[in-house]
């Protein structure tokens, strides 16, 4: 819809005059904290002359200690409203060369007047502090705009509803102070304008939407009645970004009790950290907490084993020949992640309450203090009612003890007296010393020689005996390795605690796998998250109580073994999971799949599951293209954006895929695109590619170990391609070689989706069944020259 000239030139003026007042708030503000900020250094250099010191007497040192105090007060106040200040600057800073971008006109049931609002990604106050010239784009009226269009409206307020009609719904894009564009729109938020934000070229950063805010992700942004909020949701469908601006949303909504550290994103790869590190800052908030899963793990597992990332699991799914080996690979990966193998664990932690706990004897130099059957004994003696881990607290105490009680023997061992022996002058005068400072104020005196020596003695084996009581107290006594290995040992043991005889495929070679890795201190994927949560069930849980928000993109790639790990790690927090089935890309089974377990997670009362059928990323071609590829895919709706249908080509040998390639990437580079991604199948067939083409054009290689996204032309393999998106992909070798299995059919989607305005698919010999299959309208297809 058209806006008068008329109504451009005040819409105008009136960016003039808010701007205007926010470059005058500006100039008062910056003076203000000039001066404080001088008033700061000043008191800082002078701190002490207007502190009167006198220490003479107890009422002078309360004196002196209260003057100081004042001061410090002083200081400490000068100081906030400097980084108050500090802060409405860069408020104002990001506000006025765009202060707003949406306004809507609205008359409440029962009022007089119509109030005009004008949305900006922070509110801003009229001189008068009660007329608001921006509002914040959280604030409970502003829902209206992304919910309605013209017409009735109503929006929810702490007090309740309030209802009334909406007249006018105007979009700006407002740059450098001067209205660039300008709509006025129906009820979905103009098209015009998210037409204007998805031609665009990709960042290596992503963006707010705020502007821009469908209706239905406005759902997800401000739900806040549900622990579990699920949203199932197409690629390109602005789950990640939806996730970044509900972050936003909570921060504003809980300001008063909410910081951004209580809030921890989970991300699939360490750059995908970095491509979202942009949006909540530019939005005037600091960024939650970020972190992968694999992260977590090494965290907690790193120094006992060498933990497998999630991308060497995912390198050996695609890339090991099919035979025995990889069949039993794939059932274990499969059972270790599923529902029916976390309830394994939780009756194998009731029947170690019972009986079968394994336990490390406590030596010291090759002697023995608590033998493993007296540590077992022990354990079991305790009253059964009592936790499994609070009986592991009491048995530490035990042997805390019991090591006391050995130390107080331990001293006239011989191996001390040579020890004594062979001090060093000055060790021996640092021990000399240590110990009448331990010993300070006991009635011992060290007149006596052999008095003197005794305590040497004893300091000696108290030094010797701190690593041991050091892994005591972290509860290494108790033999977790052991007590998983006996899993995988004992077959009886596992029947009685899963309750079955019917064992998982390849149960034996599984078994000898498991056992042989362990042995090696390595942990598969697969095992790290059951392995810790025995050690906890066992040691008990290192809970996480002050984070109260979970987010976990790309939650499909979540076992249900693994969100119901992240519940019991954050037992105060609610939890939002983005994610789309459609691109669950690892071998276990998926979060997603089934929307039980994870309803089961906080149950249904609790939880609420938002579809998003909707596609902005791609063109409407790529999504006609590609959704035809995955279950489901025809309820995908792209967005009306015209580009070129995705281009297949057909080649006949890998030299010539090579050299289509490198003068593709040559051509898009000459037409301007600045974000190019070759998407390959795995890492090493990203590195060949790499090293076959990096010498003649600009390219940058992507591995798990890159920390952040660049611009420019990268080879990357599919499965680092994960919730980011580029101008242009090129997929290198979509052949039916490489691309046929189930299990590749969504790396191969995801691959695809990952472009915004152009897909270009290359492939040798026979192309892949998910291209062949697809209706041969929605790509255009180059076959190979026949000579
Ligand atoms: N309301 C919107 N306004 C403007 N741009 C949007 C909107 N929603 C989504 N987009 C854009 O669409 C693209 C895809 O969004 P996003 O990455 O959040 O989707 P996703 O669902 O997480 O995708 P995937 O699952 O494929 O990783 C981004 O460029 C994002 O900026």
């Amino acid at each position: 819809m058209n806006v008068t000239e008329l109504e451009w030139r005040l819409e105008q003026e009136r960016v003039n005059e808010v701007t205007n007042k926010m470059a005058g708030r500006m100039d008062t503000l910056e003076q203000e904290a000039g001066h404080v900020r001088t008033e700061v250094v000043n008191i800082r250099k002078h701190f002490w002359d207007d502190v009167s010191i006198n220490v003479s007497t107890h009422e002078d040192r309360a004196e002196t200690y209260s003057s100081m105090r004042q001061q410090a007060e002083v200081l400490s106040e000068r100081e906030r409203s400097y980084r108050q200040a500090a802060a409405v600057l860069g408020k104002l800073q990001r506000l006025i060369k765009s202060p707003y971008f949406g306004r809507i006109d609205f008359k409440e049931e029962g009022q007089e007047l119509e109030e005009r609002i004008y949305l900006g990604i922070a509110s801003y106050l009229d001189e008068d502090e009660q007329t608001y010239l921006v509002y914040d784009w959280r604030a409970p009226i502003s829902s209206l705009y992304y919910d309605y269009g013209p017409g009735s409206a109503a929006f929810e307020t702490p007090v309740g509803e309030i209802r009334g009609i909406m007249s006018l719904k105007r979009q700006f894009i407002i740059r450098d102070r001067s209205i660039r564009l300008m709509f006025d729109t129906g009820v979905t938020i103009g098209d015009e304008l998210l037409q204007q934000v998805l031609s665009r070229s990709s960042d290596a950063q992503m963006r707010s939407i705020v502007a821009t805010i469908q209706k239905e992700q406005n759902q997800i942004i401000r739900n806040d009645r549900s622990r579990m909020l699920v949203v199932q949701g197409a690629a390109g469908s602005g789950k990640t970004s939806a996730a970044l601006q509900r972050v936003a949303y909570l921060l504003y909504k809980h300001r008063e009790n909410l910081q951004a550290d209580q809030m921890v994103l989970f991300s699939p790869n360490p750059m995908f950290n970095s491509y979202v590190s942009t949006v909540l800052p530019e939005l005037g908030e600091e960024n939650m907490q970020q972190s992968t899963f694999q992260e977590y793990l090494e965290k907690r597992l790193g120094t006992q084993f060498q933990v497998e990332s999630p991308f060497n699991q995912m390198e050996y799914v695609l890339t090991a020949a099919l035979d025995r080996t990889y069949l039993a690979r794939m059932s274990s990966i499969r059972y270790k992640a599923s529902a029916e193998y976390l309830a394994a664990l939780g009756g194998y932690k009731e029947l170690l309450e019972k009986e079968g706990m394994i336990f490390k004897p406590v030596r010291f130099r090759g002697r023995i203090i608590a033998s493993q059957k007296a540590i077992a004994e022990k354990f079991y003696s305790y009253d059964p009612a009592i936790r499994l881990p609070n009986r592991v607290v009491l048995l530490k105490e035990w042997l805390l003890k019991e090591i006391a009680a050995f130390e107080e023997q331990e001293w006239k061992e011989g191996w001390v007296e040579d020890r004594m022996e062979l001090l060093e002058p000055e060790d021996y005068l640092r021990s000399y010393k240590r110990m009448r400072q331990a010993r300070k104020g006991k009635e011992d005196t060290f007149d006596d020689f052999d008095k003197e020596k005794e305590l040497l003695a004893r300091s000696i084996v108290n030094e010797e005996l701190k690593p041991l009581r050091k892994r005591t107290k972290r509860l290494s006594f108790v033999d977790v390795r052991k007590l998983y290995a006996q899993l995988f040992t004992n077959d009886q043991l596992f029947e009685r605690v899963v309750g079955t005889d019917a064992l998982p495929d390849y149960w034996q070679d599984i078994c000898r796998e498991t056992i042989a890795l362990l042995e090696k201190s390595k942990l598969t994927y697969e095992d790290a998250t059951p392995y810790l949560y025995l050690q906890e069930l066992i040691l008990g849980f290192q809970t996480n109580t002050s984070v109260r928000h979970v987010i976990v993109d790309e939650a499909q790639d979540y076992s249900p073994f693994q969100l119901e790990f992240l519940k019991r790690l954050f037992p105060r927090s609610r939890m939002t999971a983005l994610g789309d089935l459609n691109q669950a890309i690892y071998a276990h089974s998926s979060a997603l799949a089934d929307i039980e377990p994870l309803t089961a997670l906080y149950g249904p009362e609790q939880t609420e599951l938002i579809r998003l059928t909707r596609s902005y990323r791609s063109t409407q071609q790529i999504v006609e293209f590609t959704r035809g590829m995955v279950p489901g895919g025809d309820l995908i709706e792209p967005f009306n954006r015209s580009g070129e249908r995705p281009l297949v080509t057909s080649v006949l040998d890998c030299a010539s895929l090579n050299a289509k390639v490198a003068s593709d990437i040559e051509a898009l580079q000459k037409n301007g695109y600045e974000s190019i991604a070759v998407i390959c199948k795995t890492a090493a067939q990203s590195q060949e590619l790499y090293a076959e083409l990096s010498e003649k054009l600009e390219l940058n290689l992507v591995t798990q170990f890159t920390p952040t996204f660049e611009k420019g032309t990268l080879v990357i393999p599919a499965y680092l391609a994960k919730g980011v998106e580029f101008d242009a992909v090129i997929i290198y070798d979509a052949s039916k070689e490489q691309y046929s299995r189930e299990n590749e059919r969504k790396l191969f989607y995801t691959a695809c989706t990952r472009a915004m305005h152009l897909l270009h698919v290359y492939a040798v010999g026979e192309l892949s069944p998910f291209i062949l299959t697809q209706n041969p309208q929605t790509y255009q297809f180059e076959p190979f020259p026949v000579s």
